[in-house]
Parts: structure tokens; C-alpha cells; sequence
């Protein structure tokens, strides 16, 4: 059987790349919200919920930048959303070639961004701070993993897997596949036009 034809890797590789977009959607909201707020003192993210259910407030922190792991000058003291674009670009890639070596080589990436968040997780604890956007992060990477390792097994011809799978997912695919970056375009500028109504408001509040 061939990779293309086998129904259960077309099910694990639509769901990991879909798991991808929605990693590299929040990434980029994260991003232009640190941006922001380093252009303006009173701007006021929607993730900013309350007190203690705030992303903002982690966001500023020395974790907030190259995950507080290196020095201030280190060409790698980048914003994290930076290393998540580039993490869920990559487990896309890695994911939609069907071979042993790459389909394994996901399954380690899946594994150290857990080690991530785990590290990520307690410096929230820390700071006793709930940020929806960084947990929203930590569940896709479980479920990215998850989805990664159940997707092995149907490598090999006549996993137990491919039998249960009818090609239903054949048509949700190529539809997810063709409509993917208008999607994202559109929700991207419904965060972006959001956040600048708030942007505006704020700065009238200031002058
Ligand atoms: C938006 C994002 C994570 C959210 C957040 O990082 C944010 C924004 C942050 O400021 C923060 C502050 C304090 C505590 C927690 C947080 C976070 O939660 C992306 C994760 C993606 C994933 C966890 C990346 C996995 C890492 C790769 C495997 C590459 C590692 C590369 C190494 C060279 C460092």
C-alpha cells in the first residue's frame, strides 16, 4: 500500500498539520502583541482578562525572550512565539513525509517542546499567572506528540491501524489543505484589526 493511499496517515497527518496552524496562528497573534506593547505603554491585549488571567504579564518577563535561557546579548535571546513560528513550520514539514526516519525525527521535536512546556508551565506557576495563549500552546504540543506517536504504527504496510480507516478524510484534506492560508489570512485580520480598535482606544485615553 502505498503512503498516499493509506487513510490512516492521511487522518494523523491532517491533524497534525491542522495542530500546526493553530500553533503558528497564536504564535503570530503573540508576537504582534510583544511588538505592541513595546510601542506603547497602555495598550491592552485581549488576552489580558484579569489580574491573574494575563499573558501580558509573562510576556515583558526575562522568559519571555529566548525562554530566559540565554545571556542578553546571545544572537538567540529572540521572542518565544519567534521559536514557536519556526518549531510549527517545521513539525508541518516534518509531518508530511511519510517515512520512518522523518515521522520518528517529529516524535523527538514533539518530545522536547513538552520538555518546553513543562519549563514554561511552572514559570507561570511561579508567577501565579493563568495566560491563555501559552496554555492553548502547551495543549497543542501535547496533542501534536500524541498524534505523532499513534502515527507510526500505520508506516508499516498492514498496521494494525489502516484497516479502521476509511478514506472519509481524503475530501476534509484537500479542502483543509486548499483553504488553509485564506483562513489564516482572515484570522489574522480579525485579531490584528481587534487589537488596533483597543490600540486606539488606549491612546486617546493617554492624550
Ligand atoms: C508562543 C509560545 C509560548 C508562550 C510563552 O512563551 C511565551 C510567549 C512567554 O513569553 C512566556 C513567558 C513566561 C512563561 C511562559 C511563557 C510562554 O508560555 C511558543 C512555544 C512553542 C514551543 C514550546 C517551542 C518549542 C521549542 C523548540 C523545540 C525549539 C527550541 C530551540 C532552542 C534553541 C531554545
Amino acid at each position: 500500500m502505498t503512503a498516499a493511499g493509506n487513510c490512516a496517515l492521511q487522518k494523523f497527518n491532517a491533524g497534525i498539520v491542522s495542530m500546526c496552524v493553530l500553533g503558528f496562528v497564536i504564535s503570530c497573534y503573540v508576537y504582534t502583541v510583544e511588538v505592541k506593547m513595546e510601542e506603547n505603554d497602555s495598550y491592552q491585549p485581549l488576552c489580558d482578562i484579569s489580574e491573574h488571567i494575563s499573558c501580558s504579564k509573562v510576556f515583558m518577563t526575562e522568559y519571555g525572550k529566548g525562554f530566559g535561557l540565554f545571556p542578553k546579548d546571545s544572537m538567540f535571546n529572540i521572542p518565544n512565539p519567534i521559536y514557536g513560528l519556526v518549531f510549527y513550520m517545521l513539525v508541518a514539514i516534518l509531518s508530511m513525509i511519510n517515512d520512518y526516519t522523518f515521522s520518528a525525527a517529529t516524535v523527538v521535536v514533539g518530545i522536547i517542546s513538552n520538555i518546553f512546556t513543562i519549563y514554561l508551565s511552572s514559570i507561570l506557576y511561579l508567577y501565579r499567572d493563568i495566560c491563555i495563549v501559552c496554555i492553548s500552546t502547551y495543549i497543542i504540543n501535547m496533542v501534536i506528540t500524541f498524534l505523532a506517536v499513534k502515527k507510526i504504527p500505520g508506516l508499516f504496510n498492514g498496521g494494525v491501524s489502516s484497516r479502521r480507516f476509511r478514506c472519509k478524510l481524503e475530501v476534509y484534506g484537500t479542502r483543509v489543505g486548499v483553504s488553509t492560508p485564506f483562513l489564516l489570512a482572515s484570522i489574522l485580520k480579525l485579531l490584528l484589526r481587534d487589537s488596533d480598535d483597543l490600540y486606539v482606544r488606549s491612546g486617546f485615553g493617554g492624550a
